[in-house]
This record gives C-alpha cells, sequence and structure tokens, in this order.
C-alpha cells in the first residue's frame, strides 16, 4: 500500500517514558472472545441462542469487547469501505492539511488527537481521523475533493446502512444479555440516535516505542463496532494489563461505551483501550459509534436496579456527559465516574 504520510517523527509525537506504551509488556495469553453470530437471532427458542447471549453477557462483563463472525455484513462492502479510507488518505499532503480542525462542533473533522502531558504540553498521536455522521453526502462531498468524496460516500452509505442494523442486532442481544426485553436498549436510546463515524488512519512508525496511534480512552457513546484492515494495533486493557485485538478476517469489534455501561448499573463494562503503532505498514480502520442524542436521560435501568443493587450513577442528559467529556479533552479522561453516586 502506497501512502502519503503527513507524520514525521519530530519531539511533538514522542511520548514522556511513563506514557510509552511498552509493547514488550503486552500480553498474548489472553484475548478478547471470538463470537459466531450466524444468523441467530434472541427469541428463537433455540439452545445455541441461548449460548449465543450467554457468550456475549460474559464477554461484556469481563472485558467490555468481543468480536463477532458469520454477522451477515457481506465482505465487499467492508473491503471497499477500507479502500476508499485508504484512498483517501492517499491524497498527496497538501490536499488534505487544510482539512484539519480542532473545532469539534464541525460535522465533518479531519482531526489529530492529542495528549496533555506533565508540563503543560501536548504530545500528537501518530494517526489522522476522519470524523463525520452517518449520513454524510453533501458535507464530506464538500469537504473532500470529488472523486474521492464521491468514491467515499458510496462506500460509506452502504457500509452505515448495514452497521445500522448490526447494531441493533447486537444490541438486542445485550438487552436480553441483561435479562432485559430485546428493544430496551434501542428504545432508551432513543428514535433518534445520534450517529457519528471516524476513520482512523495509522500510517507505519519509524518507532512504536515511543508513540500512540490513539491515547488511552474509553468510548462515551453506547457501542462502537470498529472495522480493522488487516493490521492489528487495537489494545484492551484486562486485569491491569494490556491485551493485543488481532486482525481477524471478516470480523467486527464491538465495543461497548460508557452509557451501556451507566444503563447496566454497571455490569456491563466500558473498558480502557488505545491504539499503538508499527513499522511494517499502514493501518486502517472504523469506528461506528452508536449512541444516545443529546436530550435523551441517562441513567441505570429500573430493572436493574434493587436493594443489593442501588444504583451506581446519577440520571442525566447525554448533553451534560458529552459537556463532561469535551472539558476532560488531552487528559485520561474519567467522565462516568463524575456521574457516579458515593455508596
Ligand atoms: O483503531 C482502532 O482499532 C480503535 C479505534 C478506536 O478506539 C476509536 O476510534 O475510538
Ligand atoms: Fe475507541
Amino acid at each position: 500500500m502506497n501512502v502519503s504520510s503527513l507524520l514525521c517523527l519530530s519531539p511533538k509525537f514522542i511520548l514522556p517514558e511513563d506514557e510509552r506504551p511498552q509493547l514488550s509488556a503486552v500480553t498474548s495469553l489472553d484475548s478478547i472472545p471470538i463470537i459466531d453470530l450466524s444468523g441467530r437471532t434472541c427469541n428463537d427458542g433455540n439452545p445455541s441462542s441461548s449460548l449465543l447471549i450467554q457468550k456475549i453477557s460474559n464477554a461484556c462483563e469481563e472485558y467490555g469487547f468481543f468480536q463477532i463472525v458469520n454477522h451477515g455484513v457481506p465482505e465487499q462492502v467492508c473491503n471497499k469501505m477500507v479502500t476508499a479510507i485508504t484512498d483517501l488518505f492517499n491524497l498527496p499532503p497538501e490536499q488534505r492539511k487544510h482539512l484539519y480542525t480542532a473545532d469539534h462542533t464541525k460535522k465533518t473533522t479531519l482531526y489529530n488527537y492529542y495528549l496533555h502531558v506533565e508540563g503543560g504540553e501536548k504530545v500528537k498521536m501518530w494517526s489522522e481521523c476522519f470524523g463525520h455522521s452517518w449520513y454524510p453526502s453533501e458535507d464530506i462531498i464538500s469537504f473532500l475533493p470529488q472523486e474521492i468524496g464521491t468514491q467515499y460516500c458510496e462506500a460509506f452509505s452502504e457500509y452505515a446502512r448495514e452497521i445500522g442494523s448490526l447494531v441493533r442486532r447486537v444490541l438486542g442481544l445485550i438487552s436480553v444479555g441483561l435479562g432485559l426485553k430485546e428493544d430496551c436498549m434501542v428504545k432508551i436510546l432513543g428514535d433518534e440516535p445520534r450517529l457519528r463515524a471516524q476513520a482512523n488512519f495509522y500510517p507505519p512508525c519509524p518507532d512504536p516505542e515511543l508513540t500512540l496511534g490513539l491515547p488511552v480512552h474509553t468510548d462515551f457513546n453506547a457501542l462502537t463496532v470498529v472495522l480493522q484492515s488487516q493490521v492489528s494495533g487495537l489494545q484492551v486493557i484486562k486485569d491491569g494489563k494490556w491485551i493485543a485485538v488481532p486482525a481477524v478476517p471478516n470480523a467486527f469489534v464491538i465495543n461497548l461505551g460508557d452509557q451501556i455501561q451507566v444503563l447496566s448499573n454497571g455490569r456491563f463494562k466500558s473498558v480502557h483501550h488505545r491504539a499503538v503503532t508499527n513499522k511494517f505498514g499502514p493501518r486502517v480502520s472504523m469506528a461506528m459509534f452508536y449512541s444516545p442524542n443529546l436530550d435523551t436521560i441517562i441513567g441505570p435501568i429500573e430493572e436493574l436496579v434493587d436493594e443489593e443493587h442501588p444504583p451506581r450513577y446519577r440520571r442525566y442528559h447525554f448533553s451534560e456527559f458529552l459537556q463532561e467529556f469535551y472539558n476532560q479533552e488531552g487528559s485520561r479522561r474519567m467522565v462516568k465516574e463524575v456521574f457516579e453516586l458515593p455508596n
């Protein structure tokens, strides 16, 4: 793959020692579950469906992450998406430099994440991230050079349609896993969810021990579906140790966001993760974020609260959560902790 990186390993990308990824300490002894969806639905009474729900619940409690295979999204739709992202980041640097913005209120953004380190300095992440809504068309076409914009929008529209159904199906399995009705999460998250996408591009990095592709974070939304190209780089914390998420062909990575942790009253986890870089080749991923809209009220679901399980979070409008998220920009955010109730 031919890439035109905008990044060169200048001091502004080099992390202080205590923030470096320590790649040799990443364990290969554990890995997030790989779950076969094979056409199952929630309430078909089939024993293998109950097993599937059990596997998903266990993954949500233990890891907050899992991969799914045989999910029904055509391979060619995913391949087209990865190609469109790659072509976008193959644009000559001068054709995309001017698109950069740090203004997160813009509908479409090309963005470089950073980390605030001691002494108040910002260290840049070794990545470029293209963020937009799930209904792009005009926004994106006017943002990108025409040919790339058209190719990207075509690939994305098809991709978003598939992921839309997949997310609802996974939210159904998660709801049933919590002992709730299949449509419970989708209903709470509302008829007009906030749907954002982020295409991440990580060029090869001369020294992956000194940099990060994305800082350690949890996703602030409800559920994320990640498609990664055939290069791994995503890592997840489990029992205080980093574990790598392998690139499995035709799989999606599913991770729970903060809103599901709150709705499940802490039973299902939104877990810290990061993206690391590698020397050998570029890596591409697409994260599809499904959130409630700003006016939605989020708090532990009533059926999950009783004397034994008192509410662990106060109720809030999602807009409050988002405000707190942006207030903590650049730090290792602890957003949901702000909404915790004393026990
Ligand atoms: O690149 C990846 O695999 C992870 C992306 C991610 O965590 C995010 O976009 O929130
Ligand atoms: Fe993430």
